[in-house]
């Protein structure tokens, strides 16, 4: 593998590409109608961050929010939690989707999957068909408020519900088919759903997964429910017999559509969806984020940080339990075609994703950082086999891409490529530290700070620190952040999940590097970083040593605390077919740890599994990891309906075992 250097620059914006820039169009606006004027990103930010108000309320002039009822307060008060955006007006976020668009013949959406073929989809063939579907929900009674769930792939019919349900200000939440019954039922029933919309079953790596007694298991766990909607997706024949008060997706989207759509207008601060943190312990946690403020966010993100304008076509590789799904339905905000894929995204090779991009003509491509360190791995070379002459953007999250997956997308995908690494998370539904096409990409490094995010890196006292690094927080509000978690009627679970360590300080569990450049390094996980004699390091730091290492196909590290002694820092790693873990390697893993990170993170010994566990959207599970070492009963430890391949987690409980720790 080719070294790189953190911090390395990669790539630079010609001054084409940074003149084309829609945040230029932004700047230039502030100039001409604020008398505002910035000479770089930075100083840009600076402002956004210091007038929170002035800056979103030029976000909501810039991009001309629909309101019935106006605002006459743009924040009630710079107080964490309880701060309140816009609160006299009211939006509906469906309307700024469809707004000048709803009768044009260009795609809005391009779906495919293992099971589907590619087929495009005009704005106004989107439009009928969310018109269909609101009226099929307004005939089973659904208004504003009440929650629609849905057990759904990443596929045309949940956009197209989604549109529906927000345009009704009502309240969507989405689960994919490939999570455990139990954990769909441990969401879903907390949010006391009236209409549930589902698939019959799914297709993931060429297996057929047929889902319906899922399907009526759930169902008969929601007793609020009046009705379902269902999609055949996997057998055209699907009858759904085991289901009680079928709506048939084909009968509901076939009905001829009357007049236009009618917009039911919510105030700014109500419910738009509830996005579940995959919770590792105990009930899922309910985050419901705003109509109006993911209008604000995602209009915001999505123009200036992502770049989407009407001549893009946007993918997220995602599942609909990601919030990466809301992200890149947000796309359409922009005016740009979204691609919607569902499958496994390496089947029947990792150059599935990458021969997606030709066929689509993708200009931006979004996936986990694992997916480009997976395709780094098996050395694939997408430039030799597929035309990505459309392709300006490569976005990666998930987990820190490190400095080599940069080099490798730049040396195997294309050289003139503009990089964005992206941080945020389901609590804020965005990517709060993120990338933007004017600015250089150095290895390893998130190139920015969003726009009105006051992001800050702080030590354990909360002084802020630049050049080191320290818990990601944010010290002012932000439109995204969650309106309310459900049924936390006083907001201590709110107030417990984010604002327990600095008093009105938002803290995201994160570690993060300011650079003196104003770049940001994440090095994983706060609660799972490396502690030894005092000095800490990231997780992410010591899984870019091991990864130098090609014989290794994937590593996990944990700290496990001792009263008496030092602490135990086992590394676990899962070995490429065909490849021992010899004494040998475990010297040379060690010594790349020594050399790339510090002698004192070396590990106290290193072991072999067969897997690694993963949450459902594919994060590593430190923190499982660490407690199962640590002897935390079960219902501790973690939500097994959450993880992708629960059964990882038993050659941990076998080590704990063995080793009497
Ligand atoms: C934007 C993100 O931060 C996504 C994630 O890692 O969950």
């Amino acid at each position: 593998m080719k070294k790189v250097k953190e911090g390395e620059l990669l790539w630079e914006p010609s001054s084409e590409r940074k003149a084309a820039a829609k945040i230029n169009s932004y700047m230039q606006w502030l100039h001409e109608h604020k008398n505002l004027y910035f000479q770089d990103y930075h100083s840009l930010w600076n402002w956004s961050v210091k007038e929170i108000k002035v800056f979103w309320e030029s976000i909501w002039e810039y991009f001309d929010l629909q309101a019935k009822k106006d605002y006459q307060t743009v924040l009630s008060s710079h107080h964490m939690p309880g701060a309140k955006w816009f609160p006299e007006a009211t939006v509906n976020y469906t309307e700024h989707i469809f707004r000048n668009r709803c009768h044009s013949d260009q795609p809005a959406i391009i779906h495919t999957s293992e099971r589907r073929k590619v087929s495009e989809v005009s704005w106004h063939k989107l439009y009928q068909d969310t018109i269909a579907i609101q009226q099929t929900l307004k005939r089973q009674g659904i208004q504003k408020g009440d929650r629609v769930v849905a057990y759904i792939p990443n596929i045309y019919e949940a956009v197209v519900a989604f549109l529906a349900t927000a345009s009704l200000g009502a309240v969507w939440s989405s689960a994919s088919p490939d999570f455990g019954t139990q954990s769909v039922i441990d969401r879903f029933q907390q949010i006391e759903p009236t209409l549930f919309l589902t698939v019959d079953g799914y297709q993931y790596g060429g297996k057929i997964f047929d889902r319906t007694d899922v399907v009526a298991e759930i169902q008969s766990s929601l007793p609020t429910l009046k009705a379902t909607i269902a999609i055949s997706y996997l057998d055209d024949q699907a009858t759904f017999s085991s289901l009680k008060h079928v709506v048939h997706w084909e009968k509901a989207i076939s009905q001829a559509v009357k007049g236009d759509i009618e917009y039911t207008h919510v105030a700014f601060n109500d419910p738009l969806w509830v996005l579940f943190s995959s919770g590792t312990t105990g009930k899922p946690k309910p985050i419901v984020h705003s109509q109006g403020g993911i209008l604000l966010e995602h209009f915001k993100a999505l123009t200036f940080h992502a770049d989407l304008g009407e001549s893009d076509r946007f993918f997220w590789f995602t599942t609909t339990g990601w919030m990466m799904w809301n992200f890149l339905v947000g796309g359409l905000l922009t005016g740009s075609t979204i691609i919607l894929y569902d499958g496994n995204p390496a089947y029947p090779s990792k150059e599935r994703l990458w021969k997606l991009a030709e066929e689509t003509k993708m200009t931006v491509f979004g996936t986990s950082a694992s997916y480009i360190t997976a395709c780094m791995k098996d050395a694939i070379k997408p430039y030799q086999q597929y035309d990505l002459s459309h392709l300006k953007n490569i976005s990666s999250t998930g987990s820190p891409l490190p400095p080599e997956g940069f080099l490798w997308c730049y040396e195997n995908v294309k050289k003139d490529l503009w990089i964005a690494s992206a941080s945020g998370g389901t609590d804020v539904c965005t990517a709060f530290i993120l990338g933007v096409p004017t600015l250089p990409v150095y290895a390893g490094e998130l190139q920015c700070r969003g726009l009105g995010a006051k992001i800050e890196a702080f030590d354990d006292n909360g002084v802020p620190l630049i050049e080191e690094v320290g818990e990601l927080v944010l010290t002012e509000p932000f439109p995204s952040m969650p309106i309310y978690f459900w049924n936390d009627p006083d907001g201590a679970r709110l107030r417990d999940s984010y604002f327990d360590m600095f008093s009105g300080i938002w803290r995201h569990g994160d570690y993060l590097k300011i650079t003196e450049r104003n770049t940001c390094v994440i090095y994983g996980r706060s609660d799972a970083t490396i502690n030894r004699g005092g000095v800490r390091i990231g997780t992410s730091e010591i899984y870019r040593a091991v990864d130098r290492i090609p014989d290794i196909e994937d590593s996990l590290i944990v700290d496990i605390p001792s009263p008496d002694s030092d602490s135990f820092v086992p590394l676990f790693v899962v070995m490429k077919d065909g490849y021992l873990l010899t004494d040998d390697l475990k010297q040379k893993i060690n010594q790349h740890i020594r050399a790339h990170c510090s002698p004192r993170h070396v590990p106290t010994a290193i072991y072999e599994v067969p897997e690694l566990p993963r949450t459902l959207n594919g994060k590593k599970l430190e923190i499982p990891v660490k407690k199962i070492l640590q002897g935390k009963p079960m219902e501790q430890i973690v939500n097994k309906g959450s993880l992708h391949n629960a059964s990882a987690l038993d050659a941990f409980f076998q080590f704990k075992e063995k080793m009497k720790i």
